[in-house]
């Protein structure tokens, strides 16, 4: 039973796909709530209040994955989670539309100081004089950043009549045509615009993207919004904008800490604020907690999760042809693993044939997710194997050749360390399965799966038939047998398997036997 602790006030009714599943148990309550113990947690849900921090994530052990019931993942370390090998998941789409209108509301209000008039009627004024706005129409809307909320927030400013310029360096022109917007430079966006909104993630490139510097460049009077995340335009600049009367106001749902407390911002009576409101609609919540509750079921269930931060996305159709390929990855990892049981400093993946036409960097992640498996003591997944293998020294390369060797596909894993190497050769045959068909130069041809014995061997008459006389004496059933030489009377090999796996004792008295090279067992 997968133990679900969805953190912040996140849509119950949202969260159908796990609370009718049999396999989780979800608790709805804070991370201090004491309602589970949070070694135990295999899944958490949060939205942007908690902070998923290293230390958070350290004092959850079985933690497998993170679900960010919305858009903006700077609240988790995702740093540390993918170390962990815990996969990171958000519902990018589900809060796009709440977003995008709740930034025009802001931006309608702020050109018609409709808070401002609010708090006067309220209070028994009618001062109509002190509030003259500004239309929306026939003005400059820049967007910084043109993504899901941006292109929203355009399609909505161009029905209002506005003109919008636009910088994205990550948008084509194409793009923009079709959303009938401007494709600007970031200046030509900052000295045209009479209203400019920031619609980028907070990463290191766009922390402070509007500065003392920046801001000098823009309009005298411009107007500037903020319903992305705080930092991205620098607060204290924005306050010293507003002072000189550089910035006639700005509207703002985020801050930098949030709540920002006694802000100076928050003396101005041309800023105007919100709470972090832009994806709190019933719509939102639904969409978002539902989004991420499917994909945590989806991930447990072993199928591919769409939206992962720190995983490849791939669709239904992608992943079931590469899932065979994937597992062929994993268990040769683990069969170089085991066969060469010695210091590695280099692995390399070579694909063929239809092999060669899939996610190759997915595959050589479970290949060394396989490797690592039975070496240390971390859960290695496809989320930290790149990462673990850095640590460890390891270089990972990746080949693509045009030599099948005669099979439909290969995948070829050679493992280097100490002057020696040690390859695995496996294929996967359609409506038949996995087979290894070369260890260590050998042809051979072999189920990877269950209980396996690789006995390296001199090729001398008696050997084949002592092992099989020391199994029958401890009444093991041999399920089968692969043989492979490369020359009479050289070195040999041979690949067994049974219905359970041996005892230490077994293997000993194998090892004892002349002409026995070395022995070893390998349990997929
Ligand atoms: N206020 C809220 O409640 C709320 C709700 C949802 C999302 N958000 C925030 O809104 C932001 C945008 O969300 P989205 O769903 O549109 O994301 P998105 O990924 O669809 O769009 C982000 C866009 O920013 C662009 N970009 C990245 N770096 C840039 C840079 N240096 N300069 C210019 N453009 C750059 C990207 O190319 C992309 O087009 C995020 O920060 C998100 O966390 C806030
Ligand atoms: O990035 C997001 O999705 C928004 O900032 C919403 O955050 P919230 O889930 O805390 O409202």
């Amino acid at each position: 039973m997968y133990q679900v602790l969805a953190a912040d006030s996140i849509k119950e009714q949202g969260l159908q796909p796990l609370l009718e599943w049999k396999h989780a148990q979800v608790y709805m309550g804070g991370i201090d709530s004491g309602l589970v113990d949070l070694e135990k947690v295999d899944a958490l849900l949060v939205r942007s209040t908690t902070k998923v921090t290293a230390e958070l994530l350290d004092s959850m052990p079985s933690l497998k994955i993170v679900g960010r019931a919305g858009v903006g993942v700077d609240n988790i370390d995702i740093a540390a989670a993918t170390k962990r090998g815990i996969v990171v998941v958000n519902a990018p789409d589900g809060n796009t539309i709440s977003t995008a209108e709740h930034t025009f509301a802001m931006m309608s209000a702020l050109m018609r100081n409709i808070p401002q008039a609010h708090s006067t009627v309220k209070n028994g004024e009618w001062k109509r004089n002190q509030f003259i706005g500004n239309e929306l129409h026939s003005k400059t809307l820049g967007i910084i950043g043109l993504g899901r909320i941006g292109s929203e927030l355009a399609k909505r400013a161009r029905a209002f009549g506005m003109s919008v310029k636009v910088f994205d360096p990550f948008l084509t022109q194409e793009r923009a045509e079709v959303l009938g917007v401007q494709l600007s430079t970031f200046d030509n966006v900052l000295q045209e615009a009479d209203i400019i909104s920031v619609h980028t993630p907070l990463t290191k490139e766009t922390k402070g993207l509007l500065n003392e510097k920046t801001l000098s460049q823009t309009k005298k009077g411009v107007y500037l919004l903020n319903c992305a995340r705080g930092g991205i335009i620098d607060e204290m600049a924005l306050a010293h904008f507003i002072e000189k009367g550089h910035v006639a106001g700005a509207a703002l749902d985020v801050f930098e800490v949030e709540p920002p407390g006694d802000h100076p911002l928050l003396k101005f009576d041309s800023v105007i604020v919100t709470p972090h409101l832009g994806a709190s609609t019933k719509e939102a919540q639904l969409n978002v907690a539902t989004q991420v509750a499917r994909e945590i079921r989806t991930f447990f269930e072993n199928k591919p999760v769409a939206n992962s931060i720190n995983l490849p996305a791939m669709s239904k159709e992608i992943y079931e042809k590469i899932q065979p390929f994937h597992q062929l990855a994993k268990e040769i990892g683990k069969i170089v693993s085991e066969c060469h049981n010695k210091g590695v400093n280099e692995l390399t993946a070579t694909y063929s044939g239809t092999a060669a036409e899939l996610e190759t960097a997915f595959l050589t992640k479970a290949l060394l997710a396989g490797f690592f498996e039975n070496r240390i003591d971390v859960k290695v997944n496809e989320v930290n194997a790149i990462h673990i293998a850095k640590e460890r020294g390891i270089m990972v390369g990746e080949k693509v050749t045009g030599n099948s060797f005669g099979y439909a596909n290969t995948v070829t894993v050679t493992a280097r360390g100490d002057g020696e190497a040690f390859t695995v050769r496996g294929t996967y045959i359609e409506n038949y399965g996995p087979r290894i068909v070369s260890l260590d130069g050998f042809n051979i041809d072999f189920h990877p799966s269950g209980n396996l014995l690789y006995i390296q061997h001199m090729d001398r008459p008696g050997v084949i038939g002592h092992v099989g006389r020391i199994l029958g004496d401890h009444d093991v059933n041999i399920a089968t047998m692969q043989v492979g030489r490369k020359e009479a009377g050289g070195e040999a090999i041979m690949v067994l398997s049974f219905d359970k796996p041996l005892s230490p004792e077994m293997i000993a008295q194998l090892e004892s036997l002349k002409d026995i090279v070395t022995i070893n067992s390998i349990i997929l």
